[in-house]
């Protein structure tokens, strides 16, 4: 693919972002690629089904006119749910089968292209509560052994290892654990990771579900008359873990996975949940759930540095080794890619894989001019950095000397007012987030008042220089 063809993807990509809202775009085509462009169809690629037959019921149009501002040639958009070259595609495993004691070779087993070297990809529980439920498949690679600790996720492994590790009768310490990142941080790995160790303890059930998958189980369980059912089964289990829970759409299967949580918690049973952002942002979920889900112990993974890269990709070559012994790849190209790969641990994986498969097909040794060549476009340019509304309460009431809880509070004086108008007008240029968003994120309030703000503020930069300066100072302590 040329550099050109990157360029424009990352313009669509900015516009599309720009058009549709910073949760939209993170929830549905953060993990979106361009494969290739030929013939004048662009051909892009998601990693579920679920978000492919999303995006093109929903924003197939939208796409293709983001695409055809930049290349007007372009006529019609392509999407395919992505290879299996990365991430072997799961067999759908029909009956249960029962879960091995040691689930990895130690090595947390990593065969590149040619497969997980395995050959098997396992579902857990009993076979009665997967044909009511069905637990999406496990990675066998995803263990905990398989996972490197980091500045970033020392907390977040904690954690997940001592839910994973706790005893039936245990008190439960952390519930429901909650796991958010952004995009190929590890959130999955971390809970398969958990899935695998609990169930081999067999002290407790522990069920991996996609939230994709809770929707469907639960959608097809009311087809089928069984949600009853359905129900009962999901309350009989030990420790629940849900992935991505971003995705989770609907009415009705949110108020069910309300019911679901509340009742498991009440119960004393584990809830582990992953989503790409804090319980407070999920704004499609009503308030009692949110605020249900930020009781127990929120962690937040951050981006992998390049240490903890470094360390990975050594780990994934060790690991590639059982499979392909003569697979050697020099420290400085190791260290290249740690360092130019930055985006997220799958970009790592996938710079690996061409390395292994370069290496396989070619008999050419791995050398540094060979992965420049091969990582390439997998070397993204710096995403400017996401601004929260949270960073920018505290930071201005850093610079004001009042309190965050200041801000959101009614009091009306002089020193709190100001603060909280340079604030909101903060939120509303730095994030996209809607004017409503940033009046309930400030205490409650109405959109109008957050308007009246911003235009206040708006109004008085153009003529007081000092207040201008001390907004640009702001914007860059937020935004570095
Ligand atoms: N700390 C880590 N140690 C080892 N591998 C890691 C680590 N962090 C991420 N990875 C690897 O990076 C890849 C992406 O990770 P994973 O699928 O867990 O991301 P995620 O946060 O669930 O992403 P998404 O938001 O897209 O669901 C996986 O191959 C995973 O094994």
């Amino acid at each position: 693919m040329s550099n050109a063809d990157q360029d424009s993807w990352s313009r669509v990509k900015e516009r599309l972002r720009a058009e549709v809202g910073d949760d939209v775009y993170s929830s549905w085509f953060a993990r979106m690629d361009l494969e290739g462009i030929e013939d004048g169809g662009v051909r892009l690629s998601v990693p579920t089904r679920f978000l492919k037959s999303w995006i093109q019921s929903h924003y197939a149009e939208r796409v293709l006119a983001c695409w055809q501002a930049q290349q007007p040639e372009v006529g019609r958009i392509e999407l395919i749910v992505r290879s299996a070259v990365l991430k072997p595609a799961a067999p759908v495993v029909k009956k249960a089968e029962p879960m091995p004691a040691a689930v990895s070779n130690g090595s947390g087993a990593y065969a590149g292209i040619n497969g997980n070297g395995h050959g098997r990809v396992s579902t857990v529980g009993d076979p009665g509560m997967h044909d009511a439920l069905g637990g999406s498949p496990l990675d066998p690679r995803l263990t905990f052994e398989s996972f490197v600790v980091g500045r970033s996720n020392t907390l977040a492994h904690a954690a997940a290892k001592q839910v994973a590790i706790a005893r039936r009768n245990d008190p439960v310490m952390f519930n429901p654990l909650y796991i958010h990142a952004g995009v190929g941080l590890g959130k999955t790995h971390l809970l398969q990771a958990i899935t695998w160790a609990g169930n081999a303890a067999g002290e407790r059930k522990v069920l991996y579900l996609t939230a994709e998958k809770f929707m469907y189980g639960f959608v097809s369980a009311l087809r089928t008359q069984t949600a009853l059912a359905f129900k009962e089964a999901l309350r009989g289990i030990g420790v629940l873990v849900i992935d991505d829970l971003q995705f989770l759409q609907g009415k009705s299967t949110q108020a069910e996975f309300c019911h679901t949580l509340n009742a498991l918690i009440d119960a004393g049973r584990q809830v582990i949940i992953a989503s790409d952002r804090p319980p407070s942002d999920l704004e499609s979920l009503d308030d009692r759930v949110r605020s249900r889900l930020a009781g127990g112990l929120v962690v937040e993974m951050g981006t992998l540095g390049e240490e903890l890269r470094l360390e990975i990709l050594k780990a994934r070559v060790l690991a590639a080794r059982a499979h392909h012994p003569s697979f050697d790849v020099p420290l400085p190209v190791l260290s290249y890619i740690a360092k130019t790969v930055t985006h997220n641990g799958r970009d790592l994986e996938g710079a690996l894989n061409r390395l292994l498969a370069h290496n396989k097909l070619t008999g050419h040794p791995v050398t540094l001019e060979m992965a420049e060549r091969e990582v390439r476009d997998l070397i993204r340019p710096q995403e400017p950095k996401r601004v929260k509304i949270e960073d920018i309460q505290r930071i201005v009431a850093r610079q004001y000397n009042v309190s965050r809880s200041d801000l959101l509070s009614s009091r009306r004086t002089a020193n709190v007012v100001r603060p909280r108008q340079v604030a909101m007008y903060l939120a509303k240029t730095l994030t996209l987030r809607s004017l409503p968003e940033i009046g309930r994120r400030f205490g409650g309030r109405d959109h109008t008042t957050v308007l009246h703000a911003v235009r206040k503020i708006e109004g008085l930069v153009g003529n007081d220089v000092a207040l201008a300066e001390e907004i640009e100072i702001l914007k860059r302590q937020l935004q570095e």
